[in-house]
């Protein structure tokens, strides 16, 4: 017998007994009442005694043995418990009568859900049962049933297999959730820092238009960094990753990110710089970021603090006010590298940081250099390997030979510099009910604006030097 079932029959005994002393009270004269009293205390040890033996009796010839699984231990939520709950209701749903509809994500649509107290599930041919135990006190906890003939497969490899099947049954469900930071005027009690909306950036890799090879380096640099749990504890170092993503607006770079995530399924956490007033408060935003996330910080360059110029505008700055009071007051590059690489990188594991930029050349050294930013990821022009995929996207075209116009457009490439993004654009007008041909002629037509754009401004680069020198 089950330890709440226990309590609950020892607590009606309790109940009786009390009821009777009430009654026993009011009615029987002072000096019998003592005698009565000490009966019922003696009634009571025997009670409890005999439960304890009738419970041991029980477990001592019943065949079937049984595992709890509480919904929290003493000081903290029971992961196994939550996985074997997403476990169980992943269980096919087809012979159930209850079920319960829930959205995971949009694309995903609904997803019916067994919902009932008790489970039985198969395992190597062995029967058990799950049952879902609510306590008086709200407490719960799950009961697992099986017989003692099946113990050692039961407790070495079925438990196990639960709990793993319903951890990534839980991460492939994750929802995932882009994060912006509040100013710290809105925080409360170190609540609210973060506000955050449902992420359904449809971007993956593979309509990700750049070079394949490099997309295939970073697809397996990624993967092997989430699946690094073991490598990174053998090594001893933090479970992170940087990236920093540079190139000309337009090429991609917020679009890599949301790649990244989906692939992944980490949530993102767009740290708006601006918005954080110094150290201290880009601290606790950063280790009240979860595990299993991308921390994002756009346009690094925008920032004096992290580029070339920080080492003038500090001099000068210490001049005016000393350093203590600069510090107070901003967020200076030694607070962001004590985040990347200092203490408060160990504050969550399984983190990936990105930054990103137009000007790879402003930025200080300091800060990009390898094993912080452990991978520099170009984001360049449009090349002809970048336009395929494109057009497979946006017009349904595979291939070299898909169209006539692609040799014409692959040559215009290689002379122009053009951003996917504007490739991009003119590649969505057949969405307009503009036919393959048209859509193909508006690439062609801007990408020679531009070269001939380009032509015109070399013209006058030369004309420069040519006078200077003049
Ligand atoms: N490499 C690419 N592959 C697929 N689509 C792209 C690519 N680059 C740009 N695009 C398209 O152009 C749009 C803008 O691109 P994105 O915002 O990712 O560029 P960015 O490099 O982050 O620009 P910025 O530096 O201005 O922030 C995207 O929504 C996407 O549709």
């Amino acid at each position: 017998m089950m330890m709440g079932d226990s309590f609950g029959s020892m607590g009606s005994s309790m109940a009786s007994l009390f009821f009777l002393w009430a009654t026993i009270q009011q009615i029987f004269p002072n000096h019998l009442k003592i005698t009565i009293k000490e009966f019922l205390l003696s009634l009571f040890q025997q009670l409890c005694f005999a439960q304890r033996v009738s419970d041991h009796f029980t477990n001592l010839f019943s065949p079937y043995v049984e595992i709890n699984f509480p919904e929290s231990d003493k000081y903290s939520f029971n992961q196994a418990f939550s996985a074997i709950e997403t476990y169980l209701e992943s269980k096919s749903t087809d012979k159930s009568k209850r079920l319960r509809g829930s959205q995971v994500k949009e694309s995903k649509g609904l997803v019916l859900k067994r919902n009932e107290a008790k489970v039985r599930d198969v395992y190597e041919g062995v029967n058990v049962w799950w049952e879902i135990v609510v306590e008086t006190d709200g407490n719960r906890y799950y009961k697992l049933t099986f017989h003692n003939r099946a113990r050692s497969l039961i407790t070495n490899s079925y438990v196990k297999h639960v709990v793993q099947e319903g951890k990534s049954i839980i991460v492939k469900n994750k929802q995932t959730r882009l994060f912006t930071n509040n100013p710290s005027s809105q925080w409360v009690f170190g609540q609210n820092m973060w506000r955050s909306i449902e992420f359904e950036h449809p971007a993956s890799f593979e309509t990700l238009a750049m070079d394949p090879k490099k997309k295939e380096e970073i697809l397996s640099d990624l993967i092997a960094f989430s699946n690094g749990k073991e490598y990174y504890k053998k090594i001893g170092k933090a479970w992170k990753r940087g990236y920093l993503l540079y190139g000309p607006p337009g090429t991609g770079k917020s679009t890599m990110i949301s790649a990244m995530a989906n692939l992944l399924n980490y949530n993102i956490y767009d740290l708006e710089l601006t918005a954080v007033k110094n150290n201290s408060e880009l601290k606790k935003l950063l280790t009240a970021t979860s595990s299993k996330s991308i921390i994002v910080i756009e346009d690094i360059d925008c920032s004096v603090e992290f580029t070339g110029n920080r080492i003038k505008k500090e001099n000068s700055s210490r001049e005016r006010y000393g350093k203590e009071d600069k510090d107070e007051n901003s967020v200076t590059l030694s607070g962001l590298l004590n985040f990347i690489d200092g203490i408060w990188s160990a504050c969550g594991q399984e983190r990936i940081v990105v930054f990103t930029t137009n000007h790879l050349e402003k930025l200080d050294p300091a800060l990009i250099r390898r094993g912080r930013m452990d991978m520099h990821i170009e984001l360049s022009y449009c090349t002809y390997e970048a336009f395929k995929i494109l057009a497979k996207n946006y017009l349904d075209l595979d291939g070299d030979e898909a169209h006539p116009l692609f040799r014409e457009i692959k040559t215009l490439l290689e002379e122009t510099m053009i951003s996917p993004a504007d490739v991009a654009e003119n590649l969505m007008a057949r969405n307009h009910q503009i036919n393959v041909e048209k859509s193909l002629r508006l690439v062609i037509n801007t990408l020679e604006e531009k070269k001939d754009n380009q032509k015109s401004q070399q013209e006058k680069k030369k004309q420069k030097k040519f006078k200077m020198f003049g």
